[in-house]
């Protein structure tokens, strides 16, 4: 990690209130949903690439004014190289590999890799990273496993994600060494199934509070 994608990843993840971890379905949604989430001020997106569809919601959302649109479930050098020909403005991998490592140091995307122990931290150290998604953050341990981080890594600094609701948030945020943190509970999926855009710019513009 060069100082300027630290640099530069500090900045997305500080525009973040929430970032928003999306799998999107049905291509026709990606505009709509990223016009509810930025309005609603939240506009730092995630778009996991779990979906057949999800490059082409990352080209079609980041015309939308306003929205940093990133990739999300980057499990390989291959999809690095994926999402930044998509135009992705980040990627996010709930995990990290030797070769994920390799190949994000060798490109100019911002990229978060995903640790859950001391021991995946101290690799991602070992490879230049201080920023890393905390995935998953309640199964493993939550704001205590933070709290434990921030003694021997003061350094560091996380996304957490993964059982995060909207209670839960704010005690993560709380935190000196989290910067934002990620979830999907402000797009439930029955919302999404029926477009219901008010809802959840109701549920983001919590978030964002
Ligand atoms: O697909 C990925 O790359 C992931 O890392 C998983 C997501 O971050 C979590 O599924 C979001 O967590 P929830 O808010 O609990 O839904």
């Amino acid at each position: 990690m060069t100082p300027d994608q630290l640099q530069r990843i500090d900045a997305i993840l500080r525009a973040a209130p929430v970032v928003p971890v999306l799998a999107i379905d049905d291509l026709d949604d990606a505009v709509p949903l990223a016009h509810a989430l930025v309005d609603a001020g939240l506009p730092v997106l995630e778009i996991t690439l779990r979906t057949p569809v999800a490059l082409d919601a990352i080209r079609r959302m980041r015309e939308v004014p306003g929205a940093i649109v990133g990739a999300g479930t980057v499990l390989n050098a291959h999809d690095l190289a994926a999402v930044e020909a998509a135009g992705a403005a980040f990627a996010i991998s709930p995990g990290a590999t030797d070769a994920l490592y390799a190949a994000a140091k060798s490109s100019a995307i911002p990229f978060l890799p995903g640790i859950a122990t001391a021991s995946e931290l101290m690799r991602g150290l070992e490879h230049g990273w201080m920023r890393f998604k905390f995935f998953p953050a309640e199964a493993s341990g939550g704001i205590a496993t933070l709290k434990g981080f921030a003694g021997p890594f003061p350094q560091v600094k996380f996304c957490p994600t993964g059982g995060i609701d909207a209670a839960k948030a704010p005690g993560y945020r709380a935190l000196p060494n989290v910067l934002t943190v990620g979830g999907s509970w402000m797009v439930p999926a029955d919302a999404l199934k029926a477009r219901d855009w008010a809802s959840i710019g109701m549920l983001a513009a919590e978030a964002a509070r």
